[in-house]
């Protein structure tokens, strides 16, 4: 009992089920639980976007700082409390690892490659210090390493694989505690409190623009017990059924953020549900029922981990070679919420406001920026999604992305979401595109989904006059949908994959035969539809490269 230990929080945002804390408490006479804010994560590219969204990640970073101030209150509750710093964790950890005279260092192990390399370099210095390392596996249900090795050295690269390789998670920690051991001698040390947004470079921020998706562990558990309350609804549970218009009362559970961040347990949510399983007898399976969504986690977690360049098109064995546009002024309009069609733009400022959307609604504008209208790069709307969303994660973000533009996992690229009539099956009156757009609160329903088809008198009367308060579609659907499954086809036929000069050469060619193609439609287009096309051509000039990094 003579040695001083640390915790390293980074994701694991929570008191419950936490191996890293508990490993750190056991034996040790002083405990220091230590966050440090890395520059890198509070802003991780504030040059990515333009000026007037400056604020973006804003509900992102609130929450993280809503979930260590829950956290720092649940370590007063044991006699502890919580060690922010700010800078590089590199340095910072190295430096506090000696000051404070660290036996033991316990932290949760972390998959995406910037934990990693971050993580291997700390190791590096605790071994040249003869500072011992637990890193145990709790982010997710399974060691994807487990998972991969169980399967002959490669990651299984479909769900039902997957599945048939995984088995039974470990159950959750049973221990609860009722005090920790005191924080050392900090030999001067400044900490500090816990950061205000504000304090942050975010400026003044009203609260209208806040989303209603708070931080912290308490709130994870408060929400869980509340999803779980309705055990019908758990054990019916059938996704993608569900409603992704309801936003006053979501048709899923809204835990994502807390996952992400770790204020929830993924085995402790699994344990859960097993709970209500058991209570209720008769129940939905994997992939549809809400176990089958953790799995979905644990698979993407999985692919992602034994995937070389996941992250990217160039180089990732398992990405199709597609030779996607590069249109700053559609990709901006998507992102802005101005592409002219009600549906794609709702959700683009519900992603805005609350950094929180529905599966399907996340299909729906994905679909649309690559395979389904724009053909732009899956990256581009990765990018956007990483930055906006609260629960944006690394390994799930770019699967799904993968997957949503039928460059992996999925192929039927002829599937393509409407961007008019998908919404309005679950929403005939609108009522989400007339909350998260106020400019066409007034718009008569028949108009709601296609605003640009209302008479002038219409939208005079509604106060909304196409091409002046809100724009007209950036694209036609049906020109633009039939034109990206022609280049998908053609891209798909040359069956290109993984990384090549080569690869380079025919991607490039395909792309100027598919420019005089376009060519050749623009000429059997209407004058309307030719004019739809230039208003979109108008704000960024397609380029001819198409394959941008
Ligand atoms: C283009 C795109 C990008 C996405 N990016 C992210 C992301 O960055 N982070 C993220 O957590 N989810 C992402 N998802 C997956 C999914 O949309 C969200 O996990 C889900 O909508 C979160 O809401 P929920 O917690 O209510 O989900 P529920 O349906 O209640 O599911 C419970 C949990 O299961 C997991 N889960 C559910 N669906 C998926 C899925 N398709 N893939 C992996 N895990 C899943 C999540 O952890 C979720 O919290 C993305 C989906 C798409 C189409």
């Amino acid at each position: 009992m003579d040695s001083n230990a640390m915790v390293w929080f980074r994701k694991g945002l929570r008191i419950h089920d936490n191996p890293a804390l508990d490993l750190a408490r056991r034996g040790s006479k002083h405990l220091f639980p230590v966050f440090v804010l890395d520059p890198a994560y509070l802003d991780p590219d504030p040059s990515a976007f333009s000026p007037g969204s400056a604020r973006s990640g804003l509900n992102r970073i609130r929450f993280l700082l809503e979930s260590l101030s829950d956290l720092d209150s649940s370590l007063n509750k044991l006699g502890s409390r919580l060690l922010v710093l700010r800078g590089d964790p590199v340095p910072v950890l190295s430096r506090i690892l000696k000051d404070w005279n660290i036996g033991t260092l316990c932290f949760e192990f972390d998959t995406e490659p910037y934990s990693q390399a971050r993580d291997n370099q700390v190791k590096d210095f605790a071994s040249r210090f003869g500072i011992r390392v637990f890193s145990p596996v709790s982010h997710t249900l399974f060691n994807p390493a487990d998972i991969i090795e169980q399967n002959g050295g490669k990651p299984p690269l479909t769900y039902q694989a997957f599945v048939k390789v995984a088995g039974q998670p470990h159950p959750p920690l049973a221990e609860t505690y009722s005090c920790l051991p005191p924080i050392g001698d900090l030999h001067g040390y400044e900490l500090l409190d816990i950061p205000r947004i504000d304090e942050l470079g975010y400026g003044d921020i009203s609260q209208e623009e806040f989303s209603p998706i708070r931080g912290g562990e308490s709130e994870a558990l408060k929400r869980l017990k509340e999803s779980l309350k309705n055990k019908e609804w758990v054990a019916k549970f059938e996704k993608p059924k569900g409603d992704p218009s309801a936003f006053l009362k979501p048709a899923t559970t809204v835990l994502s953020p807390y996952l992400k961040f770790g204020c929830l347990s993924s085995r402790y949510f699994y344990q859960c549900l097993q709970n209500v399983y058991k209570a209720v007898g008769k129940h939905t399976s994997p992939p549809v029922s809400l176990v089958g969504q953790l799995l979905w986690r644990e698979f993407f977690y999985t692919v992602a981990f034994g995937t070389p360049h996941f992250d990217q098109m160039k180089g990732n064995k398992i990405c199709k070679q597609i030779p996607w546009n590069d249109n700053e002024g559609l990709l901006v309009a998507w992102r802005e919420g101005q592409t002219g069609y009600p549906w794609i733009d709702a959700i683009m400022i519900q992603l805005k406001k609350w950094g929180w959307m529905h599966h399907l609604a996340r299909h729906s504008v994905a679909c649309f920026l690559t395979r389904g209208d724009l053909f732009i790069h899956w990256e581009k709307g990765r990018d956007v999604f990483e930055r906006q969303l609260i629960d944006s994660d690394w390994a799930i973000n770019n699967g799904n992305w993968l997957w949503l533009s039928c460059s992996s996992f999925f192929y039927q690229y002829h599937r393509i979401y409407s961007p008019t009539t998908f919404g309005k099956k679950y929403d005939p009156d609108g009522k989400f595109i007339r909350h998260f757009l106020p400019v066409l609160k007034d718009m008569p329903k028949e108009y709601i989904y296609e605003p640009w088809s209302a008479p002038l008198s219409v939208q005079e009367k509604a106060k909304c006059i196409i091409g002046r308060d809100y724009p007209k579609p950036v694209v036609d659907h049906a020109i633009a949908s039939k034109e990206c499954k022609r280049r998908i086809g053609e891209a798909y036929a040359l069956k290109l994959s993984g990384d090549s000069t080569e690869i380079e050469e025919k991607l490039s060619g395909l792309q100027r035969k598919l420019e005089e193609d376009d060519k050749d439609i623009s000429k059997h287009m209407s004058l309307k539809q030719r004019r739809i096309a230039n208003n979109c051509l108008q704000e960024a000039e397609v380029k001819a490269d198409g394959v941008d990094h």
